[in-house]
């Protein structure tokens, strides 16, 4: 059952990647390695070179103007558990939350990682939602990214950097979990049907005290 889920690995490798995990043993998913495909979800580990990989965490860290926003939850406002930034062209905006969050520009240092994002899977994206996870306290809950400005069946393509974290996903229909360990530089791509079939989540880590930013790629629907 083990090695059904895990297309082009053995379970040897899978154990190797187990004991490198940072959180050993105490996992409750199917752990992926190297390329691995589930059902419109690619994971390209080391995507970013180091060097490039390192240069957009710092110029992202020092460079950009991070906010913690707020959310309703049931009727309350609470902080976000998490900093973000919404980029893109001038007519993405977008409503989250009962509110509507307008564009930064493309910093010139972002272009170069959008246009290779694109290139990669073959589609252009006009916007980017950037997370920063100021440690292991900051997290993102379960969901999926269907929100209707993201049309029908979207492609999104998340780029991580800084601390490794594990992000999980379940499927919507059937007993299915899975478990990626998101490194610095890993680009993971979430394909048409990801999410129509799947929700996504970072859990807390308590024990982390590094950051980790995330950016997610997206093509938004203009909002005129
Ligand atoms: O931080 C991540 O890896 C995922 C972020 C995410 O799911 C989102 O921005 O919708
Ligand atoms: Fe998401």
């Amino acid at each position: 059952m083990l090695q059904a889920l895990i297309s082009g690995s053995s379970v040897s490798k899978l154990r190797a990647k187990l004991k490198q995990h940072p959180y050993g043993n105490r996992l409750s998913y199917v752990v992926l390695a190297e390329d691995t495909q589930v059902e419109n979800i690619v994971h390209h580990q080391q995507w970013l070179k180091a060097e490039s990989a390192e240069a957009f965490y710092r110029q992202s860290l020092t460079k950009l103007p991070w906010q913690q926003h707020t959310i309703k939850i049931f009727g309350k406002t609470c902080l976000e558990p998490r900093l973000s930034l919404w980029i893109g062209d001038a007519n993405t905006a977008y409503r989250y939350s009962g509110e509507w969050r307008t564009p930064l520009s493309w910093p010139s240092f972002l272009l170069p990682l959008k246009f290779a994002v694109q290139q990669k899977c073959g589609q252009q994206f006009n916007s980017v939602l950037l997370n920063y996870y100021r440690d292991g306290h900051d997290y993102m809950s379960w969901h999926s990214d269907n929100e209707k400005q993201l049309g029908k069946q979207p492609v999104i393509a998340s780029l991580s950097l800084g601390q490794a974290r594990r992000f999980l996903f379940r499927n919507k229909s059937k007993d299915q979990k899975h478990e990626y360990l998101l490194e610095h530089g890993d680009l993971l791509v979430m394909n048409k049907l990801c999410q129509d079939q799947w929700q996504h989540s970072l859990p807390k880590a308590l024990r982390i005290k590094q950051p980790r930013i995330n950016f997610t790629f997206r093509y938004t629907m203009p909002d005129d």
